[in-house]
């Protein structure tokens, strides 16, 4: 019967598997809770530190931060290259070298290899300058406000002072640098794509090698007179602040096209080393508001341009103005085989002037504006103060056609022809006398420098043939021209036939039907001569 007791105690006897699967229970549960204590308490140690450490530099560091969309980045990327900070990168983004401005610095300068190294750590680096600690990190975060496409590099410096000036004492640096680095090339900003309200417009940097202003040929002392009143203007910013006018000068180069107004300014900004920020009032992104946000981000002592800046105001042109009257009739092919044009900017003369009287630009910057239609120009904007040095260019004279000739050919001093014909012997040449006779052969005012150029580069190896071809080569060049001019005003005659028409069916649109079909059989006839339907 006593098959199956069980003792009453038995229950509170430890079970040695129950047991076992306990404890070792309790130590993995003390495990986790362990290391989850400790991994928070690390945490909350890392938390502490990096709290501590932006304090720190909150509260004994100035910090800055460079945008790749401003002007100053560049400077600071020379900057960092100067001091060899990216040194220590080990990893880097390659992109092939372009004009457009990127976070890039070139390894060895010296072999000027065709790529950009772009560092691409967002560790924060430390260098030393001048008895200050500098911490540099780099990032290039999508910028997820941003409607249009921006440049998104950034630079920020920290630097442990306590002295805010000393970030004046870095940027001043990074410029020199920066300046120095490019002596060779004009650095040109272009405001060429559309930049939100809260972007710097300038993001786009080119770099053109400097121009000698000898090899702008103009006529006697043209560029003389320019550099002394830049240069003079560019040194009294003393007297201009004493005599309480603003510190700005305004130039208007205006002329027929390829007469070298812009070489002019390309080959100053490199003789007087400064930048150049540019933009097209016709491009369809520029309106009041950007031009004005434009101007606002070009730093002093620098030449801020506007090239063919009449074409604000096309309306204010007669013959446009007629073209624009001729536009209700003509077709849209017309209309680009006339050259008629639409207004082509939106910026407003208000705004253009308000930007010229430096209401909204920086002192000390150079305006300079180029037109080939000076008379297009609204009295207003020719006023001194807008524009107080207005500069002429001019069809090239014989004179400039020579020295064109001698600037071609250097150090050809004296030498033997290499005629482009083999079979002719070679002879010998005095570049003096070519010159001279590819002068006597170009007729005064008739072309530009840069039909010359065209014309010259045909033979740049052969300057005897040059010389000897110039008659040929100038009567073939006027028969087309008369030619351009004949077919021209053919057109022009055709639009104002069907002007006259459109005009008259209008008049008579209450008149009987014959008279409107007679019309009708002139538009057809001029519409055959053109070969195309032309009639409205
Ligand atoms: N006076 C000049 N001296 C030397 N080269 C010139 C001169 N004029 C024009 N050229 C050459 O012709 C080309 C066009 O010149 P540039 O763009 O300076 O003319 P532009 O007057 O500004 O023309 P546009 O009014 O059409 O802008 C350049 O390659 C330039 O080297």
């Amino acid at each position: 019967m006593n098959t199956f007791t069980t003792s009453p105690t038995s229950f509170m006897q430890p079970n040695p598997g129950t047991s076992g699967m306990f404890l070792t229970l309790n130590s993995y549960v003390l495990d986790t809770v362990r290391i989850i204590l400790l991994g928070s308490l690390m945490e909350a140690g890392r938390k502490l530190f990096e709290w501590l450490a932006e304090r720190f530099t909150f509260r004994y560091a100035v910090s800055v931060e460079f945008n790749q969309a401003d002007p100053t980045y560049p400077w600071i990327v020379q900057f960092l290259t100067h001091h060899q900070v990216w040194r220590r990168s080990k990893s880097f983004q390659i992109g092939a070298k372009t004009s457009r401005s990127r976070l890039g610095v070139t390894l060895s300068q010296k072999d000027n290899p065709l790529a950009d190294y772009i560092p691409l750590y967002d560790i924060p680096q430390l260098f030393y300058w001048k008895g200050y600690w500098v911490e540099v990190r780099c990032d290039r975060q999508e910028d997820k406000f941003s409607v249009v496409d921006q440049p998104k590099g950034r630079i920020y410096l920290s630097i442990f002072t306590l002295d805010v000036s000393i970030v004046d004492m870095l940027v001043k640096e990074a410029k020199e640098i920066y300046l120095s680095a490019s002596i060779a090339n004009v650095v040109i900003h272009v405001a060429d794509s559309e930049a939100s309200l809260f972007h710097p417009v300038w993001n786009n940097v080119k770099r053109k090698a400097r121009r000698p202003l000898s090899s702008v040929v103009l006529r006697e002392g043209t560029m003389d007179a320019l550099l002394r009143d830049v240069r003079e203007f560019l040194g009294a910013e003393a007297w201009y602040i004493n005599a309480g006018i603003p510190y700005r000068r305004g130039y208007l180069l205006h002329g027929p096209p390829g007469t070298g107004k812009s070489s002019t300014i390309y080959a100053l900004a490199g003789e007087l080393g400064v930048d150049i920020y540019t933009l097209s009032l016709g491009s369809k992104f520029v309106d009041d508001s950007y031009l004005h946000r434009a101007v606002s981000g070009v730093p002093s002592g620098s030449i801020f341009l506007i090239e063919d800046i009449d074409c604000c105001f096309p309306s204010r042109e007669d013959e446009e103005e007629e073209a624009v009257r001729l536009s209700r009739s003509a077709t849209n092919r017309e209309q680009y085989e006339t050259g008629i044009k639409q207004p082509k900017s939106q910026v407003t003369l208000s705004a253009l002037l308000n930007t010229i009287d430096g209401v909204c630009s920086e002192d000390g910057v150079l305006f300079f504006a180029t037109t080939n239609y000076m008379d297009r120009l609204d009295p207003a904007l020719l006023r001194p103060g807008r524009v107080d040095y207005k500069l002429e260019y001019f069809l090239t004279s014989q004179d400039q056609a020579s020295s064109l000739f001698r600037r071609f050919y250097p150090g050809n001093a004296i030498g033997n022809s290499t005629s482009a014909d083999s079979e002719k012997p070679a002879a010998s040449y005095d570049i003096e006398l070519l010159s001279e006779k590819f002068g006597a052969g170009i007729p005064p005012n008739q072309f530009s420098t840069a039909e010359l150029q065209g014309y010259l580069l045909l033979h740049k190896e052969h300057p005897v043939v040059a010389a000897d071809g110039t008659e040929i080569w100038v009567q073939a060049e006027l028969a087309a021209r008369e030619g351009r001019k004949e077919r021209e005003r053919e057109r022009r005659e055709r639009l104002m036939a069907i002007y006259r028409i459109d005009s008259r069916e209008r008049e008579d649109s209450g008149s009987d039907q014959g008279s409107a079909s007679g019309d009708s059989g002139v538009v057809k006839i001029e519409a055959d001569d053109k070969g195309e339907a032309l009639s409205n």
